[in-house]
């Protein structure tokens, strides 16, 4: 029989076991990177309760045993995109901007207008509302199956939770963490001794796909919504003007957008955002050209991955800071 441990060898010992789970829960939440198998962690677990039922004494609020939820859950409940989240095709140069217009040209037989938006270094999120009331938030997953993400929506400051009318919609976007909030994420986490995040994108998704939203309120995340999902509204005949009714109902829209008559307004617009990539308060990591029409669109449809009225224009990856 081990002897009865002295309160004094038993708080050390809690504090120990805390301060062990808190590391793994953090790798497991923060950065996706999980460094011991869910055993040994839901053993480690049982080892605290165990010792904290037998010294409620020293039972604390901050302790993992305290957690809403108490036990680390192991993932997100799922959710089927009834339209899949597509991703887009990628160009890296003018002259396949140039064939991406002849394509599409050819398939709709005239001349098109295009609306071109900046491509935000974030993740995709999807926004489901009934009756005016944010309902669910997802991740794009796979595409077709995503993460439920809901209780970490509703911290975010920008994502509205009553829509002015109480209408049943879905609208989609990006999740993103600004430079600065970044910034000032990885200076306090280095001070913790935590490892930092490579990137606001890392950081971003780290944050919203945490199973503590207590953790994501703290993260200072923002989103830009571009895509008016469903149902079809039948006055919102182009892009640029389901990103005005996105405004309406009081979405954050990414301002720099523009209406596009031709290539070389669009070469213009990658130029000047190329060069003015580093002076924006988020990442970016290039240019997205759409089909204006929303009747073009429907009519041009999708390969079996990507959309084809719609394109990628990537810049060169940002040169990191030494
Ligand atoms: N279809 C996608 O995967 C998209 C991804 C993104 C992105 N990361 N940022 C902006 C847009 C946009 N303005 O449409 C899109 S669309």
């Amino acid at each position: 029989m081990a002897e009865k441990l002295t309160k004094e060898q038993a708080q050390e010992q809690i504090l120990a076991l805390r301060a062990q789970l808190n590391v793994w829960a953090e790798q497991y939440y923060d950065r996706d990177a999980p460094t011991v198998s869910d055993r040994e962690y839901d053993l480690t677990y049982q080892q605290l309760v165990n010792l904290e039922s037998e010294f409620p004494e020293l039972i604390t609020p901050d302790s993992i045993t305290q957690r809403v939820g108490g036990t680390v859950e192991d993932e997100f409940s799922k959710v089927r995109h009834e339209i899949p989240m597509l991703s887009m095709g990628d160009i890296f140069s003018k002259e396949e901007l140039i064939e991406f217009d002849q394509r599409v040209q050819k398939a709709v037989g005239k001349p098109v207008d295009y609306h071109v938006e900046l491509k935000i270094d974030g993740l995709s999120l999807a926004l489901e509302y009934r009756l005016g009331k944010l309902f669910r938030a997802s991740t794009r997953g796979n595409g077709s199956i995503g993460e439920d993400v809901t209780a970490n929506a509703r911290t975010i400051a920008d994502i509205p939770q009553t829509l002015p009318e109480p209408l049943t919609i879905e609208v989609r976007g990006e999740c993103l963490m600004p430079k600065a909030a970044f910034a000032k994420l990885n200076e306090k986490r280095e001070q913790a001794g935590l490892q930092v995040f490579a990137n606001p994108r890392n950081a971003a998704a780290g944050s919203l796909r945490q199973l503590d939203e207590k953790v994501t309120r703290e993260r200072e995340l923002s989103t830009f919504i571009y895509t008016y999902v469903t149902p079809p509204v039948a006055a919102i005949k182009t892009q640029q003007e389901a990103v005005h009714e996105l405004a309406r109902l009081g979405f954050t829209i990414n301002e720099t957008s523009i209406e596009a008559s031709s290539l070389d307004q669009i070469f213009e617009f990658i130029d000047h955002y190329e060069q003015e990539r580093d002076s924006l308060p988020y990442g970016i990591d290039g240019v997205v050209i759409k089909v204006n029409s929303l009747q073009l669109q429907e009519q041009l449809g999708n390969t079996v991955k990507v959309p084809r009225w719609e394109i990628a224009y990537k810049f060169a990856p940002e040169v990191a800071e030494t």
